[in-house]
């Protein structure tokens, strides 16, 4: 893919300012807003039955994050989840620990067929779980996929009609028919609770102000990764390195990211 696509991708996230509205859970909420703002993008959360579908058909882009889920916030998410679908704003899932438990698994499975899910975020446990492919999960943590992860990510992506999005050392981005890899990012990153999920911020502000799916999401995860490679270069740990990763998302140039993006195609079996 053009680095310079890549790019245009992060100037037209911070030319659009897109609202990005998040059902998310509240052990990282605090780092998707901040993440969200330092992209360019403005975050809110709204997660009351009440307000949830008002709020979403006024975003850009609609964050599902089920990491501290209850019944009814399921609720919530069907209900902005329906109201985004109706506007035509894409939502992005984040299936936090999906097939550590039941419920996570089957309240993944019920927003995957109520909703038109335009990208589905998660590690190579959760997603291979959810693809049928052998993932295992410990906790929020991936404990592994079995097999070759482009080809579980594709055959997710086909599984759902959905991208997928499936983060690790490496990020696999999929439609089912084009598939990438991004190998931008530092080890740090999983040194640290919540990167995944701003991972998933990130990819919904690229989403809300992209126009391909697969190209927006791809822009996210070489933006993300990048800014971590920066942030790892001054870090002393994980939590200095934790503001440096702010900081350095915030003041990422779009030629420094032209740069060094490093975006392939991937073969899928
Ligand atoms: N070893 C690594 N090298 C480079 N980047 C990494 C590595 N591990 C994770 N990342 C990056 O960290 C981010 C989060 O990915 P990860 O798969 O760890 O998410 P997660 O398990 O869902 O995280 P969390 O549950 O803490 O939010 C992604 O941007 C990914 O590219
Ligand atoms: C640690 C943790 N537990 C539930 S959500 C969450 C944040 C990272 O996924
Ligand atoms: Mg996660």
């Amino acid at each position: 893919m053009d680095s310079q696509k890549i790019a245009d991708e992060l100037s037209a996230v911070r030319s659009c300012h897109p609202l990005v509205h998040h059902i998310t859970n509240t052990v990282t909420i605090n780092d998707c807003a901040n993440i969200t703002l330092c992209t360019g993008a403005a975050p809110v959360m709204a997660a009351a039955l009440e307000e949830a579908g008002e709020m979403a058909a006024m975003a850009g882009a609609l964050v599902l994050n089920i990491g501290t889920l209850s019944s009814a916030q399921v609720e919530s998410m069907l209900i902005a989840g329906k109201a985004a679908n109706a506007c035509g704003i894409p939502i992005i899932l984040d299936p936090v620990g999906a097939g550590a438990t039941a419920m996570r698994t089957e309240a993944c499975e019920r927003l995957l067929a109520e909703l038109n899910i335009a990208v589905l975020k998660g590690n190579a446990g959760e997603i291979g779980v959810l693809a049928g492919a052998g993932g295992e999960v410990r906790g929020v943590d991936s404990a592994g996929c079995a097999g070759d992860l482009a080809a579980v990510a594709a055959a997710c992506a086909r599984k759902y009609g959905t991208v997928v999005v499936m983060t690790g050392p490496e990020d696999y981005i999929s439609d089912g028919e084009r598939t990438f890899v991004v190998g931008n990012g530092n080890p740090l990153m999983a040194r640290l609770s919540g990167t995944g999920c701003m991972t998933a911020s990130v990819v919904g502000a690229f989403a809300a102000a992209g126009t391909d799916l697969v190209v927006s999401s791809v822009a996210a995860c070489a933006a993300f990764g990048r800014a971590g490679e920066r942030a790892a270069a001054q870090a002393r740990g994980p939590y200095s390195f934790r503001t440096a990763l702010f900081d350095e998302m915030a003041n990422l140039m779009e030629e420094d990211l032209a740069a060094h993006a490093d975006v392939k195609k991937a073969d899928t079996i």
